[in-house]
């Protein structure tokens, strides 16, 4: 593991949060991305060395409509940079975390993610990225 890539925050609205953010943080988002595949609109933000992503979910179905139905907005994952991603799945599926993908699967931003299941992880669902090269 290199160093905490992102954090991930759960939005109910995507314009509303990303205008907030501005103010907060004083910058804009370096890029707004829509991933089909997690159902997701993203937008990051550059916190010196890691990034802010905010995800809004585009369906009642992608997990982050589900976890802001139920827990409302906040802190949804940490995704922790890792240079070999296969390794790593490999690694924490030999110490016994649940991980919630066989493969790597296309993230935002140019990056192969992987996630390990909060149950397994003290309540916390940690991401794994690697940048593709
Ligand atoms: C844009 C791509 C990517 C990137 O490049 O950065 C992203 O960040 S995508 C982010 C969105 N995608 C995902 O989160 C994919 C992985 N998540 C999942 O597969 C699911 O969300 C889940 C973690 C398996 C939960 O799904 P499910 O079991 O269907 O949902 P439930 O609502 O029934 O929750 C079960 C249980 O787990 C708790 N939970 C859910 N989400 C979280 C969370 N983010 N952090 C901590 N705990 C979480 C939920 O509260 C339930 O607990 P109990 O009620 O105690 O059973
Ligand atoms: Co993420």
């Amino acid at each position: 593991m290199k160093n905490v890539e992102h954090i991930g925050i759960a939005v109910r609205n995507f314009s509303e949060a990303n205008a907030l953010y501005f103010k907060l943080l004083g910058v804009e988002p370096y890029k707004t991305e829509y991933v089909a595949s997690e159902a997701v609109n993203t937008s990051f933000f550059r916190v010196g060395e890691t990034k802010i992503e905010l995800l809004e979910g585009t369906t009642p179905e992608s997990a982050i409509s589900k976890f802001v139905e139920k827990r409302g907005e906040g802190i949804h994952h940490i995704a922790f940079e890792v240079e070999d991603i296969y390794r790593e799945m490999e690694r924490l599926r030999q110490e016994g975390f649940i991980l919630l993908s066989e493969q790597p699967k296309k993230g935002a931003d140019n990056k192969l993610v992987c996630f390990v299941h909060p149950k397994s992880a003290t309540g916390v669902l940690v991401e794994l990225t690697q940048e593709i090269r």
